[in-house]
């Protein structure tokens, strides 16, 4: 696999926040999906990475059952302040598709919590493989990396497909009234490192 195209793009976010982002694609990817990788600040020996998961929802349109909106936003500054390089994976739904989430989001409605209405329909837990995400951070040229997340499955695939994590490092915790339920459930089941709230 080999970087395809790298174009400058300035970006403004809905709060004012701007910077720019080196927009960048790539060839051979394993899975064929049209990953891209956002270059920013300027990266020293070792870059801030962070493996963005597609949520349309959260991302576009502002939904708060979920935090991906703003880990989006503050990915990006974070990376732009340290340099590195935020992959922004289609993923959508942790691998089952828009469609296929909506669906679990009615079986949430009706009192499932995020991975029993995953299986309720029929998909794993979480089908998120990181092979291609470590593909293009190869054609980036970078095998070292400190990991913006709080999901230790992302280090773990990181590190079988041969990129070092040198450090982990958590996001903010983006809890509201809206999405903690979402987040509990992301703490009890895959292990997700957020300093929630203790329940009453
Ligand atoms: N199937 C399903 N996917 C969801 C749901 N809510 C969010 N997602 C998807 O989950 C992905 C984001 O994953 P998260 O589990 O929030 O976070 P993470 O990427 O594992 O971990 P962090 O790196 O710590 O953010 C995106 O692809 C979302 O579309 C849901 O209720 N059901
Ligand atoms: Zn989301």
């Amino acid at each position: 696999m080999s970087v395809r195209t790298r174009v400058t793009v300035p970006l403004r976010f809905a709060d004012g926040y701007e910077t720019t982002a080196g927009l960048v694609t790539f060839n051979g990817l394993t899975d064929g999906k049209e990953h891209l990788a956002l270059a920013l600040g300027t990266p020293g020996a070792v870059p801030l990475v962070r493996l963005h998961s597609e949520c349309l929802t959260g991302d576009v349109f502002g939904s708060q059952r979920c935090d991906c909106g703003p880990q989006l936003r503050e990915s990006v500054e974070r990376i732009t302040g340290d340099g590195g390089y935020l992959l922004y994976l289609r993923q959508e739904g942790r691998g089952i598709g828009l469609y296929n989430k909506l669906d679990t989001y009615a079986l949430q409605d009706a009192g499932l919590d995020t991975y029993q209405a995953n299986r309720a329909l029929g998909h794993g837990d979480d089908q998120r493989d990181y092979t291609a995400a470590a593909q293009m951070l190869t054609a980036l040229g970078v095998t070292t990396i400190d990991l913006l997340t709080n999901n230790p499955d992302k280090v773990t695939q990181l590190r079988r497909n041969h990129i070092s994590v040198r450090e982990v490092v958590p996001t903010a915790v983006h809890a509201s009234p809206a999405n903690l339920r979402y987040l509990r459930a992301k703490v009890a089941h895959t292990q997700h490192t957020i300093a929630l709230p203790a329940v009453h």
